[in-house]
């Protein structure tokens, strides 16, 4: 047990999947895995245990903002020994080619800051995702024909975001889109010497202004979540 995470020793598995939304932890948890067990309830905070295909799964909450991610992300490497962890999240799309529904797999993650600033200081450290990982995603993402793109994203430290100066020079250099917690999970691994990798799932467009119905964001997410557990065991 840690300070956040109720789970007892074993029943994390090595592969992590880790949403912000702890009710989509939940959600798929009970459609993608066999035997979902719930290991951890701290703070609302819901994690799940089960397998996929025979390979032991754990679902995990992270929250919202890389703070909250960091603090279950450093708990559930250096505590309960996981050597794989997928973001499985939504972001906002920063580029027209870019629809809603199209999957983004994080080749890396710009910031203006992440809570391993302190470490860096003046360096600017470049958080990238793990290339087994990633290359998985992407051949699984194919394969199913599910539209997606692979590239740089922004992990920014606020949703309601007021430097539109900044998003016009992340749109200008090819970022397809923001959320919140990549990159700190990618300074995490690399840090840990753990696998790591974002897979979202665009909810809204900051172009167009489009948004994802909130009826059709199951089977969006859904395809989001099989990647994820393909290229985990593939
Ligand atoms: O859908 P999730 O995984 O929470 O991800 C995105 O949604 C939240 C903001 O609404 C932030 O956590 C952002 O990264
Ligand atoms: O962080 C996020 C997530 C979805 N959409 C956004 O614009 N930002």
């Amino acid at each position: 047990m840690t300070p956040h995470i109720a789970a007892q020793p074993g029943q994390i598995a090595p592969t992590v999947l880790m949403p912000g939304d702890p009710l989509r932890a939940e959600w798929a948890a009970q459609t993608f895995l066999d035997n979902p067990e719930c290991v951890n309830r701290v703070r609302g905070m819901l994690g799940y245990t089960g397998t996929y295909k025979g390979h032991p799964v754990t679902i995990h909450g992270s929250g919202m903002g890389m703070p909250s991610l960091s603090i279950y992300a450093n708990e559930l490497i250096t505590q309960y020994g996981a050597k794989t962890l997928i973001r499985i999240g939504s972001c906002g799309a920063m580029q027209e080619s870019v629809g809603i529904r199209d999957v983004i797999l994080a080749m890396t993650a710009s910031s203006l800051s992440t809570p391993s600033r302190g470490i860096f200081k003046e360096l600017n450290f470049a958080p990238c995702a793990d290339y087994g990982l990633l290359r998985a995603a992407a051949d699984v993402a194919a394969g199913r024909g599910v539209t997606h793109h692979v590239g740089g994203i922004y992990s920014s430290d606020v949703f309601y975001d007021e430097r539109p100066d900044l998003t016009e020079q992340m749109t200008r250099h090819g970022i397809l889109g923001v959320e919140m917690e990549a990159a700190e999970l990618y300074n995490l691994a690399a840090r840990h010497g753990v696998r790591a990798l974002a897979v979202l799932t665009v909810s809204d467009h900051l172009i167009t202004h489009e948004a994802l119905p909130a009826s059709e964001r199951e089977r969006s997410f859904g395809d989001m979540v099989e990647i994820a557990l393909e290229a985990a065991f593939s």
